[in-house]
């Protein structure tokens, strides 16, 4: 059954191109994106995924235009953008804490003072979001990949986005990882009736949570639509041809 949206929030990307010196990595990207829906990017290395994001981001430059659009037309702003990052690095013997991270990015409060209580408190709250509570007072050098990947997560959510972009944050997750990361996002999603737009080359995977899917193949926009649909065109079985049969075959 087709997921309910809201229905009363899109975001629209019209003619969206992004060059770098003289090639052209996006080429007239036309999409909407709708609240409460989670929409994977798929595409081969080098395809413009992560472009795309940026160009939403605004941290790349590009022509065409995004709009943010309100059914009613009441109250349109520029959506607030959620980021969680195909990875961070940072200095594994850092005696930051995760604790140490929120309170310095949502607190006014100098950091020699001290968490607050209240402060520790919300800090908790949102990491209880993506089940992470337990791993406030953990340095961060410690945490696993899908344990850094739940408090990037977290951070994203702070304040709560209408867009949340990840790039393929599941990147050497193991399977436990993986499942616990998509179920919490998916939850998310639901929740709060955010649009998630996820990168990714796990077929299988975004096969099973994705509400829609784009694939992009050298900076177009060549299919959309519910991954079911997606993975039988033609054009998509041809360039993921390998992927399917390293993975079986890709299940909707
Ligand atoms: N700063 C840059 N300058 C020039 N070319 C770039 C730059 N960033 C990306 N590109 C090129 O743009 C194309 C798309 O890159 P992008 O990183 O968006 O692809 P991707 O689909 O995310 O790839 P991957 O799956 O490997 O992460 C590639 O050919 C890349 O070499």
């Amino acid at each position: 059954m087709e997921k309910p949206t809201c229905g009363h929030c899109f975001t629209q990307i019209r003619n969206m191109s992004v060059k770098k010196g003289k090639n052209s990595i996006l080429k007239n990207i036309n999409w909407d994106i709708h609240c409460g829906e989670l929409v994977a990017v798929i595409g081969v290395n080098g395809a413009g995924k992560s472009t795309l994001l940026k160009a939403l981001l605004g941290e790349v430059p590009y022509q065409g235009e995004i709009a943010f659009q309100n059914t009613n037309k009441i109250g349109m702003h520029p959506p607030i953008m959620g980021y969680v990052p195909q990875k961070l690095e940072f200095d594994l013997s850092s005696p930051v804490s995760v604790l140490d991270i929120f309170a310095a990015t949502q607190s006014k409060r100098p950091v020699w003072l001290g968490v607050s209580r209240k402060m520790r408190e919300q800090i908790k709250e949102s990491l209880r979001r993506v089940e992470a509570e337990y791993l406030m007072d953990r340095r961060i050098g410690v945490l696993s990949g899908g344990e850094l990947q739940r408090v990037l997560l977290a951070l994203a959510l702070e304040p709560m986005p209408n867009i949340l972009l990840l790039d393929e944050p599941v990147a050497g997750m193991d399977a436990n990882g993986l499942k616990l990361f998509y179920e919490t996002v998916s939850h998310i999603r639901e929740k709060y009736d955010l649009a998630i737009v996820l990168v990714s080359h796990d077929l299988e995977l975004v096969a099973h949570y994705a509400d829609q899917m784009i694939v992009i193949h050298q900076g177009q926009l060549i299919a959309k639509g519910k991954p079911k649909e997606v993975f039988k065109k033609p054009k998509v079985e041809a360039i993921f041809k390998q992927s399917f049969s390293k993975a079986g075959g890709a299940k909707g």
